[in-house]
């Protein structure tokens, strides 16, 4: 059993809100962009590798965000419903706004990087128009990934979206996926994320992500408690602080903490890792599961897709991740993630 109550009765298991776009993974692995000449067409965008990640583990899916009106607007769709994420909630966008690429790098075994091109991201054309109440209503969770804070009217339209599922019962998940390249100033950042964190029922991120947010407002040398207990003080029950390869703690309301580490595994690529994690993360707490358990479960999924090429395709099944921990743990022992 963990702290956080969904409401059972609701028809989605979780509604995720933001960027759906497109990323281009260079096939030549261990080689810069620059002399990269291929890649390889995947969905991407974090909250939609989270709702792919949710429909891979059979959770019920929804999704809130703009498409563009082209090519790349239909792949998504498409790609969605395949997965059987519900779409009604993603409009077309006619403006000429395009979807957003991420270009990856995979320099060297350690060393990838992202070069994203989202000038006019159609994401970020979200409105509040686009935000229905009934829609959200009808959800356990609604997870909030914060890079649609980082432009109106894409922020208004996040910020009524939380307003709507604090009224109707349904948790805030905020995933706060800290994009630099996104925001004009660490002001803008620290006063938009605090404004979802304070509401928020869960809070997930890196650290250094949690020192984005509370820049304005927080001294960085305080502890991982510290940081979790100032949320605490709003409406958080859960904080969740990653430290990329070194592993990963939740801390509770109630005043606990689990630790886990992550599994071995033969590393691809850096990123990706975090929205695996999520979707894996989250699944374990609407099965009910105790936290140390959808944490073991999350950082398995995280670790099978930081040795995978992509961040959505390679999404897996509960089987799948089921039978991967199952098969570190014959190599490495029972605790192989737990202290
Ligand atoms: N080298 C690695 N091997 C296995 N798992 C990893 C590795 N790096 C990261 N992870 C897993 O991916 C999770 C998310 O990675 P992190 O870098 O913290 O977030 P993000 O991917 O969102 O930037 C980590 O908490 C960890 O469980
Ligand atoms: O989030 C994006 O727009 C790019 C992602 O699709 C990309 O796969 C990535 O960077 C994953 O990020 P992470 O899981 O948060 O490391």
């Amino acid at each position: 059993m963990n702290n956080i109550n969904f409401d059972q009765n609701k028809k989605y298991d979780l509604i995720a809100l933001g960027r759906a776009a497109v990323d281009l993974n260079a096939n030549e692995l261990y080689t810069t962009l620059e002399e990269t000449e291929t890649f390889t067409k995947y969905v991407g965008g974090s909250p939609a590798n989270v709702a792919i990640g949710m429909a891979r583990l059979n959770k019920e899916t929804g999704f809130i965000g703009r498409v563009a009106d082209d090519q790349f607007g239909n792949y998504v769709l498409q790609y969605f419903e395949n997965e059987g994420i519900d779409i009604s909630n993603m409009p077309v966008d006619s403006s000429g706004a395009k979807t957003g690429l991420t270009f990856t790098e995979i320099k060297s075994k350690t060393e990838s990087s992202i070069l994203m091109y989202r000038n006019e991201a159609v994401d970020l054309k979200l409105c509040t128009d686009d935000i229905n109440e009934d829609y959200i209503k009808n959800s356990k969770a609604l997870l909030i990934s914060g890079t649609a804070l980082s432009a109106e009217p894409s922020r208004q339209a996040a910020l009524l979206a939380v307003e709507y599922a604090v009224k109707n019962n349904v948790k805030v998940i905020f995933d706060i996926d800290y994009r630099p390249y996104s925001w004009k100033s660490e002001a803008e950042t620290g006063i938009y994320y605090t404004k979802v964190a304070e509401k928020s029922d869960i809070i997930i991120g890196s650290r250094s992500e949690f020192n984005y947010m509370e820049k304005i407002i927080k001294e960085e040398d305080r502890t991982d408690k510290e940081v979790a207990e100032h949320w605490f003080s709003f409406n958080s029950k859960l904080v969740v602080i990653k430290h990329g390869k070194e592993g990963s703690t939740a801390y509770t309301l109630e005043g606990e903490s689990y630790d886990v580490k992550i599994f071995p595994v033969e590393m691809i690529k850096s990123f990706g890792g975090g929205d695996a994690y999520a979707s894996a993360f989250i699944y374990g707490l609407l099965e009910d599961w105790d936290i140390l358990d959808a944490l073991e479960f999350g950082s398995a999924s995280a670790s099978m897709l930081v040795s995978a090429h992509s961040c959505s395709d390679a999404m897996p099944t509960a089987d799948e991740i089921k039978e991967f921990i199952e098969e570190k743990k014959k190599e490495y022992g029972e605790r192989v993630v737990r202290d």
